[in-house]
C-alpha cells in the first residue's frame, strides 16, 4: 500500500483526493493536513465521509509527514506550496502538488505571471508538468509533478492534436472558458458567493489570467513554435465543470472530419479522453463527477476554422483526478486505477 499524506485536505481541491483515495486500491490515507481543523475529524468538516474516513487533520509538520507517508498530494494555494515542498522533497517523498507553484519550465515564466519570483527555482527544475496524456513517460520518472490547472487541462488538451499537427495559424488562438464555482476553492469571497453567481455570468482577468502562460508554455513546445495566445475566464452559476471553447484557424483546407481523424489518432490509446463523432459535441453533463476529459470539433468552412469544444470536471480532470493518475504513474501502478468511475448526469 501506498502510505499518502494530504495537505490541504480540507480544501474543495484536498478533500476530492480523499473521497478518490478512500476507494483506491492500492493507496491508504494515513494523514489529513489541515490550518484550520487541526484536531478535528475530516468526517466532521466534510460528512459525506463519516463511516469512510474518520482520521483526525493534523498540522502541518515535515518531519511528522516524512516520517508516515511515501507521497503526498499538496492541495494548498500557491506560494504556500513552494515553502514547504523543498522540504518535503528533500526529505525523499514523493510529490503531487495541485497549485501553480512546480508548472513551470521557467521560473521567469513564473515571476511574470505571479508577480513574484519562484522562492525555489532548484526545486522547481526537478518537477515535471503533469499532463499524464502528454507527459507520460517523463511523469514516470520524477517524484516532484506539477499537477495542472483546471483551466489549462481543458484548454490544453482541446488544443494538443492541432498543435502537434501544425496545421493551425499559432498567432491566433482563442480560448474561451468557463468555470464552475468550487473553481475558486471553499474560502469565501464576495464575487463567488450565492447572489453573486446566480443567474448571471462573467468574465474575469480578461487577457491577464495566469493560466494563459500555463496553456502557451505546452501548446508552443508541442508545436515547436512560440505562441500566444487569447484566454479569456468566465465564471458560471454550477458547482463543477470547466467549458472551454477554443477557436483555431486552419492553415490547410479541412474538413470536420479530416479534424477529427487527427484527434482520434492522437488519443487513440488514452483511456480518459472521449472524442466525439461528427456532429455531437460534449457537455458538462458528461463528464461532472468523472476523471474524463469530451472534445468535439466543428470546421466552419467559411472561415476555415477549427471549433473545439472541450470539457473536464474541474476538480477532478483538472486537479484531483488528474493528480491520482499522476501518483498512479510515479508508482508504477496501472495509471487509472481508482479512477474508472463514471460521472454523475443527474
Ligand atoms: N478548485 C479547483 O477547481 C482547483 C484548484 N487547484 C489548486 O489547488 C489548490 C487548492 O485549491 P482549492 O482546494 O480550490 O482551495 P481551498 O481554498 O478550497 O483550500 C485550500 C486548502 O489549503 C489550506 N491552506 C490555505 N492556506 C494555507 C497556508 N498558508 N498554509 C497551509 N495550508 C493552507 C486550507 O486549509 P484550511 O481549510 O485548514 O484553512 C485548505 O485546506 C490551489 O493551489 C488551487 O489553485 C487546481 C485545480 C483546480
Ligand atoms: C473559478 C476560479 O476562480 N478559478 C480559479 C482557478 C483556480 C485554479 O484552478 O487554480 P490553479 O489551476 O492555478 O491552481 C481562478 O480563476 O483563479
Amino acid at each position: 500500500m501506498i502510505k499518502v499524506g494530504i495537505l490541504g485536505a480540507t480544501g474543495y481541491a484536498g478533500i476530492e483526493v480523499v473521497r478518490l483515495l478512500t476507494a483506491h486500491p492500492e493507496a491508504e490515507i494515513v494523514r489529513v493536513v489541515s490550518q484550520s481543523f487541526v484536531g478535528q475529524k475530516i468526517s466532521d468538516v466534510y460528512q459525506n465521509l463519516k463511516g469512510i474516513c474518520d482520521l483526525c487533520c493534523t498540522a502541518l509538520d515535515v518531519d511528522d509527514i516524512a516520517g508516515s507517508c511515501d507521497l503526498v498530494f499538496t492541495a494548498l494555494p500557491h506560494g504556500a506550496s513552494k515553502t514547504v515542498i523543498p522540504s518535503l522533497y528533500e526529505k525523499g517523498l514523493k510529490i503531487v502538488d495541485l497549485s501553480g507553484d512546480f508548472r513551470y519550465n521557467d521560473p521567469v515564466v513564473y515571476e511574470k505571471w505571479y508577480g513574484e519570483p519562484h522562492s525555489a527555482p532548484e526545486v522547481l527544475k526537478e518537477s515535471v508538468y503533469g499532463l499524464c496524456e502528454i507527459h507520460r513517460d517523463e511523469i514516470k520518472t520524477h517524484r516532484l509533478i506539477g499537477n495542472p490547472g483546471c483551466y489549462t487541462t481543458c484548454s490544453i488538451m482541446g488544443l494538443a492534436p492541432l498543435a502537434a499537427a501544425k496545421i493551425v495559424d499559432t498567432k491566433n488562438l482563442i480560448i474561451d472558458a468557463k468555470s464552475g464555482v468550487t473553481g475558486a476553492g471553499r474560502s469565501a469571497s464576495l464575487p463567488n458567493i450565492f447572489c453573486e453567481v446566480n443567474e448571471s455570468l462573467k468574465a474575469y482577468k480578461v487577457a491577464t489570467h495566469r493560466h494563459t502562460s500555463e496553456i502557451e508554455q505546452e501548446l508552443s513546445i508541442l508545436s515547436g513554435e512560440d505562441i500566444v495566445l487569447s484566454f479569456t475566464p468566465h465564471l458560471v452559476p454550477m458547482q463543477r465543470g470547466i467549458f472551454a471553447t477554443c477557436y483555431a484557424n486552419l492553415t490547410k483546407k479541412m474538413t470536420t472530419g479530416e479534424v477529427l481523424d487527427i484527434y482520434k489518432e492522437f488519443y487513440k490509446s488514452e483511456e480518459f479522453v472521449r472524442i466525439y463523432d461528427e456532429g455531437s459535441l460534449p457537455e458538462i453533463k458528461h463528464v461532472a463527477g468523472s476523471n474524463y476529459v469530451g472534445i468535439g470539433v466543428v470546421v466552419d468552412p467559411r472561415l476555415n476554422r477549427a471549433v473545439v469544444v472541450s470539457c473536464i470536471d474541474n476538480l477532478i480532470k483538472g486537479a484531483a483526478g488528474q493528480a491520482v493518475q499522476n501518483m498512479n504513474l510515479i508508482c508504477g501502478i496501472d495509471e487509472g486505477t481508482g479512477l474508472r468511475a463514471a460521472g454523475m448526469y443527474l
